[in-house]
């Protein structure tokens, strides 16, 4: 019945664009207006009226959006702008994550847990490189015999002895540290957040506004390969997933990796905070290997005992049980093992599985050393005792690692063996020589250790000998020549010490003993905190060392000086876990823990000994008293030491400095100053091999005796 025609009423009667007049008969009492049609029904009583004058009937309402249905270049618009606008949202999440990245990375390193710990290190190692500085001079000043300098650089040592960090510098330090490592970090984000602005306002320069959509264009891109790598190229957000462990069995095995989510949400009852985040890593597996290079590897159920986690893990595809150890990274890193904890990787039952152990716990065990004990420690994996072959050893660790415990129980199981076995213990800090006293030979200070390297190097010479003559190859130990098991606690001190330039040329002798003492039974221990090749290790050492036993170390790289990349000795605990280097014990071994002998009141029970001194072969002279008392004169009043020099160089040119302290088991700068009291001073002479050597020549020692006959 209503014919409609629709024209838009600005082109009609000037009624403002939007609104169109349409003929018929108004709108019903009943119908519901439009709530914007209120004006435009006012204005149809002043309708538009036809030819004859009569009133036309039609009411105005709004006109159709132009081109609505007619063309499709609308939706078109719409459709490109609803996906403009939804990539730009990807874009930015992408930024976001990119830019939480960043900040959690940075975040992590200024706040570091270690920072404390490094610096701590680093300050000490400070005031222990001025002692050994100093230490160094003053034994320069003693052999010089300056008084005046020995006073000065003995009380400059005191207070350096003395002097400890104190905590509240170590925290001002690391405050410090912590300050600067966030300067870094902002500095950039800074320049470009607040940088174009200032260029703005103070240098009227528009084009700086650029760097921020280059920030953002350049963090989108990041967060895009962030979001790549993860192996979601979508950005979501990331739902925190319940738990999902199965009731323990038999005490502890969990849901398998591929059990429904959501089927259970408690956490293991008695296992820690870290073991229930390696556990619920494991049962949602996919997730958390995901994008780590871990494809192909597959954990079956998890179980818990004494020792920690255990897993067997399943390799597929071209990925061998063998290559899983290169992922051992990926592994602790996708199961958030914590730092300290240490994972190891062995052969499984099937041969493409390995076993996968997070050794969370430790058992308890009485780890006390006593007498019988065997060994230096247990294998915290079998329980079983761990023994040393016999012969030359590096030992490293890193401040409390336990090296000086591990020392005392070497040496207390020296004292306690069958085999007869004496100990020389060569302590440049001197601290722990109190204890031994009465038990073992002992030397600190550079003299007396120079000294005892010339007897062990008269020894070792002196073995040498009758094992030629008695045709063997291997020394055995005997009561009177026994084992000689050489200490050295902290071999950067010996390092320290060493100066060729001043006839202290310790490493030179200490050589041959860890090349040739093995098989004469002489064998040294070398025990450093600095495990750099010539600062705690020399260089002459490095190479023959090969049986090796690391504590804690400080880090990554000192593990890999000591042991090698395939060790990672820098994740044992401290105070008496070690890892071993020796024939029969390999990188994929649980760590040792070493028997605790940090009791003083244990090392003061041990059985006293008469400390070792060297015996020289058949006829040579006696040791001459010790300082207090008078030398006493031979035959026809001629000096010990003289007499000594004389035997020593029967049928040679010469005899060194070294050979007559040696054999006569005194002190080379004391022997040194009987033989210059008896009028005879060190020269050159040509020795048995035609090298010219330092020493006292044969006929200055003749001359000498001869003064004293007449
Ligand atoms: N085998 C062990 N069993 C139990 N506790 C140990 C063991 N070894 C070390 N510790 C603990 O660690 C502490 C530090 O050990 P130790 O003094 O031997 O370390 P260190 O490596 O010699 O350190 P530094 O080089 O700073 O002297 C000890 O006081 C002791 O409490």
């Amino acid at each position: 019945m209503m014919a409609h025609d629709q024209r838009p009423l600005a082109e009609a009667d000037e009624i403002p664009t939007g609104l169109v007049w349409e003929e018929g008969e108004p709108a019903e009492a009943g119908e519901a207006p439009r709530p914007d049609d209120t004006e435009a029904r006012g204005e149809a009583q002043e309708a538009p009226r036809g030819a004859e004058g009569e009133a036309v009937q039609g009411t105005v309402v709004p006109a159709p959006e132009a081109g609505e249905a007619a063309t499709p270049k609308r939706p078109l618009l719409d459709d490109i702008n609803a996906r403009l606008r939804a990539r730009l949202e990807s874009w930015h999440t992408y930024a976001l994550l990119a830019w939480s990245r960043r900040w959690q990375t940075a975040e992590a390193y200024i706040q570091d847990p270690d920072l404390y710990e490094e610096i701590a290190e680093e300050a000490n190692a400070e005031i222990y490189r001025r002692r050994a500085a100093v230490a160094k001079k003053l034994d320069r000043a003693k052999i010089r015999r300056d008084e005046a300098q020995v006073k000065l650089l003995s009380e400059e040592l005191a207070m350096l002895e003395r002097r400890r960090v104190s905590a509240m510098k170590i925290d001002a330090l690391t405050l410090r540290a912590r300050g600067g490592r966030l300067a870094r970090q902002s500095a950039l984000p800074v320049c470009v957040a607040v940088g174009p602005v200032v260029a703005l306002f103070a240098g009227g320069m528009w084009w700086p506004l650029l760097a921020y959509p280059v920030a953002w264009a350049w963090l989108a891109v990041q967060g895009h390969a962030i979001a790549v790598a993860e192996g979601a190229t979508e950005v979501t957000e990331v739902q925190e997933k319940t738990r999902v462990l199965a009731p323990p069995q038999g005490g502890a095995s969990f849901a398998s990796p591929g059990a429904p989510q959501g089927a259970a949400a408690a956490a293991v009852v008695g296992a820690s905070e870290a073991e229930n985040t390696i556990l619920s890593r494991l049962t949602d597996w996919s997730k958390a290997a995901s994008g780590r290079g871990l494809a192909g590897v597959t954990p079956a159920s998890p179980t818990i005992d004494a020792l920690g986690i255990r897993v067997v893990l399943t390799t597929t595809g071209r990925l061998t049980p063998e290559a899983l150890d290169k992922k051992l990274g990926a592994i602790r890193a996708a199961l958030a093992v914590p730092k300290g904890v240490r994972t190891d990787l062995s052969p499984g039952d099937v041969g493409d599985q390995a076993v996968l152990r997070i050794r969370t716990r430790t058992p308890e065990r009485d780890m006390t050393w006593r007498p019988d004990r065997q060994g230096i420690g247990l294998d915290i994996d079998t329980g079983r005792p761990v023994a040393l072959p016999k012969g030359r050893m590096l030992i490293a660790g890193t401040s409390g690692a336990g090296k000086s415990v591990l020392l005392r129980v070497l040496m207390a199981e020296a004292l306690c063996a069958r085999e007869p076995t004496a100990v020389v213990y060569l302590d440049g800090k001197g601290e722990e020589s109190a204890l031994w006293k009465g038990k073992v030979r002992i030397a600190n200070t550079p003299r007396e250790i120079l000294s005892v390297l010339c007897e062990l190097g008269a020894e070792s010479d002196a073995r040498s000998q009758i094992m030629q003559e008695q045709g063997v190859a291997t020394w055995t130990p005997t009561a009177e020549r026994p084992r000689i098991v050489v200490v050295v606690d902290e071999g950067a001190e010996i390092v320290a010490m060493d100066d060729p330039d001043d006839d202290l040329d310790l490493i030179k002798r200490l050589r041959p003993l860890a090349s040739m003492g093995r098989s004469r039974g002489i064998d040294l221990k070398w025990a450093t905190q600095k495990p750099a090749i010539g600062e705690g290790i020399p260089s002459q050492l490095a190479g023959v060392m090969q049986d090796r036993i690391a504590l804690r170390t400080a880090g990554r790289k000192e593990n890999n000086l000591v042991l090698g990349s395939d060790w990672s000795s820098h994740e044992l605990e401290l105070g008496g876990f070690a890892l071993a280097s020796v024939p029969g014990r390999g990188p994929g071994q649980a760590p040792i823990q070493v028997w605790d002998l940090s009791d003083d009141s244990t090392v003061l029970g041990l059985p006293d000994a008469e400390p070792w001194r060297h015996l020289p072969r058949g006829g040579a002279p006696e040791a001459p008293p010790e300082a207090d008392g008078e030398a006493p004169r031979g035959a026809g009043g001629v000096p010990p030491v003289l007499r000594a020099a004389l035997t020593l160089s029967e049928g040679a040119r010469g005899v060194t400095g070294a050979e007559i302290a040696a054999g006569c088991g005194m002190d080379l700068v004391d022997m040194q100053e009987e033989l210059r009291a008896a009028g005879v001073l060190g020269g050159r002479f040509v020795n048995a091999d035609g090298n010219q050597v330092r020493g006292y020549r044969r006929d200055a020692l003749e001359q000498a005796a001869s003064r004293y006959e007449e």
